[in-house]
């Protein structure tokens, strides 16, 4: 079986709203309901699981009931970082009977533009190789500086990667790294993907993103989002 775990337990700070962003509206629709429809309209996602902000989730139950969320199984409690929110929906999916062996996708409530391409080649790639991470080759200079303000140095791109979400692994995996982490003291992995790199020995395949799969951060970012939801019409659902 394969799993979405989108993680909505984060507050929005640095989108200065009154309410946190996953529950903002574009196009007459939560943020949240667009990322959960994409999984909805996948033939191979077989169940959704959220890990929600807490006070939200009788709000994100009526939204996948007004929206037609029939595959929303599961809401389980947020944790006060993205890393304690995955650990609690990880978790949470064990204790609801899902096999080591399922695929957990782990998504972003935040990444409302995700391809059904992309959730195709998450599903392959982490069952041909275990480990499957969306990311795209960095286009751009990068020059690395300690203020923000000047620098000397440049980092070269030929070699990086800018990730995105899903980040799909199978439940034990998943497990096994966040029991991992607890043992060696390692508690605010910036995401699964840095997690793995920081616990070493396991072999990261890359899912071809997209710069349309964007991270909705701040007002800009939901500037971007609602010019291409309004320029694409439906052509980014492919
Ligand atoms: N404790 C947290 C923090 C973040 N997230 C989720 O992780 C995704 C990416 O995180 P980010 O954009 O950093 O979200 P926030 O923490 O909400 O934003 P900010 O840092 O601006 O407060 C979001 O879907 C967010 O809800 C989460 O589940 N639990
Ligand atoms: C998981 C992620 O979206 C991959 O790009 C990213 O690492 C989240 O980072 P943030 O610090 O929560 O913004």
């Amino acid at each position: 079986m394969n799993y979405a775990l989108i993680i909505a337990g984060g507050s929005g700070n640095r989108m200065g709203q009154d309410i946190p962003k996953q529950f903002m509206h574009v196009d007459d629709c939560p943020i949240i309901v667009h990322t959960l429809l994409a999984f909805e309209r996948h033939p191979d996602i077989h169940g959704i699981a959220v890990v929600c902000l807490d006070g939200w989730q009788t709000v994100l139950r009526s939204y996948a009931n007004q929206f037609s969320v029939t595959k929303l199984k599961w809401i389980f409690k947020g944790g006060d970082s993205g890393m304690e929110s995955i650990h609690n929906g990880i978790y949470g999916l064990r204790e609801e009977g899902c096999q080591g062996e399922d695929l957990v996708l782990i998504h972003d409530a935040v990444r409302p533009l995700l391809s059904q391409d992309i959730i195709s080649s998450n599903i392959a790639i982490c069952q041909k190789y275990g480990y499957a991470i969306t990311g795209i080759r960095c286009r751009e200079a990068i020059l690395e500086s300690e203020d923000g303000f000047s620098t000397t140095k440049s980092i070269p791109r030929d070699k990086l990667i800018r990730t995105q979400t899903p980040q799909t692994f199978r439940l034990r995996n998943i497990i096994e790294a966040h029991e991992e982490a607890a043992v060696r003291g390692i508690e605010n992995s910036v995401a699964s993907c840095t997690l793995m790199a920081e616990l070493g020995g396991r072999e990261m395949h890359i899912v071809p993103g997209s710069e349309k799969n964007i991270k909705v951060t701040t007002v800009e970012d939901l500037e971007i989002l609602k010019a291409l939801m309004h320029t694409q019409k439906d052509s980014w659902l492919k």
